[in-house]
């Protein structure tokens, strides 16, 4: 099969956006499933998004399960901006308000929660696979964990904590934030060297009595207006190092928007929003990884994206 029609849903948490698709009855091998991300997260193209989120079945006895593939076609552990808009479409077809769901290698209890902003469809996570052991979070450095501290063999003197959520994080408290130091250290980790060979995301945060401010080069994106993983990241790495507090719950702001967060029992919780913008189909050519012909609109949700950007000010 060379051709393949998708319906989607055109959605964002904190200003990440994706297409996602309800993929639990569509069989298509992972190399298919790359070439469908690469087309429709492709920015040129007449998608686009931060990458690709499927909404599979559950494993494990989980309700339902995520999979996320970045723009480039690579899969991420997970991505937690993304998770919220799963979920929410999970509930939708099971008719749950709370359940397990299942990442890759990993599990994440999530739930519809109170409004973060009025008529803003909004939802929490929840996840305990987060480590800092060097190995989980990919650097090949001797066994350990790098906790506000300089990397060894990064070309940069900042002081990181290196963070799995179970995706790779290195995070950064700054006093203001460097766009172009970002992008030059993040295109440096993105060529995969020897240090970081499953490539890594990287942060530039600031912390103050308002909360977190998180500037984030994504691994297979580049620099984005929101990356949830990343925030989670900052959340725990900001309890490590004693900016915040364990147990109590912090704005974490971006580019896109907002969320709040704590680290807690564990884990980190998370609850932003989940906002399905419009659904639509269109035609996706799985060999050459482009979409072919228009956009077929479907339901526009005005209402909802409306919402948002009064919420997001
Ligand atoms: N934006 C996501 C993270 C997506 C995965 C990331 N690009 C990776 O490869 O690790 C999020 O909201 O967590």
């Amino acid at each position: 099969m060379t051709a393949m029609r998708f319906s989607f849903i055109k959605c964002q948490g904190s200003g990440n956006d994706f297409p996602l698709i309800d993929a639990r009855a569509i069989v298509l091998s992972d190399a298919q499933w790359a070439m469908a991300a690469r087309a429709l997260a492709d920015r040129a193209g007449p998608v686009g998004g931060d990458g690709l989120l499927l909404l599979v079945p559950g494993r494990n006895g989980a309700a339902f399960g995520q999979r996320m593939l970045n723009p480039d076609g690579s899969e991420a552990e997970t991505c937690l901006n993304g998770l919220r808009c799963v979920a929410r479409l999970g509930f939708e077809a099971t008719g749950l308000r709370a359940a397990t769901a299942s990442l890759p290698t990993s599990m994440a209890e999530v739930a519809l929660a109170d409004p973060i902003a009025p008529s803003v469809v909004s939802v929490s996570t929840f996840t305990r696979a987060v480590s800092t052991a060097i190995g989980d979070v990919g650097l090949a450095l001797p066994a350990g964990e790098i906790i506000d501290a300089i990397v060894p063999g990064l070309p940069s003197a900042r002081r990181f904590t290196a963070v799995a959520m179970p995706n790779p994080h290195l995070v950064t408290f700054v006093d203001a934030i460097d766009e172009g130091e970002l992008v030059a250290l993040g295109d440096w980790c993105e060529a995969a060297p020897a240090l970081v060979p499953r490539r890594c995301n990287v942060s530039f945060v600031t912390a103050d009595a308002r909360g977190l401010y998180v500037r984030t080069y994504e691994r297979g994106v580049g620099l984005t207006d929101s990356c949830g993983s990343a925030m989670g990241a900052s959340i725990h790495a900001a309890a490590l190092t004693g900016r915040i507090a364990t147990g109590s719950h912090v704005l974490v702001r971006n580019r896109g928007g907002f969320v709040r967060g704590a680290a807690r029992d564990g884990g980190i919780v998370i609850t932003g929003n989940a906002t399905f913008e419009r659904d639509a189909m269109i035609d996706v050519d799985l060999e050459r990884g482009v979409c072919t012909g228009p956009i077929e609109q479907v339901r526009e949700r005005r209402r909802e994206r409306d919402a948002w950007t009064i919420a997001r000010g």
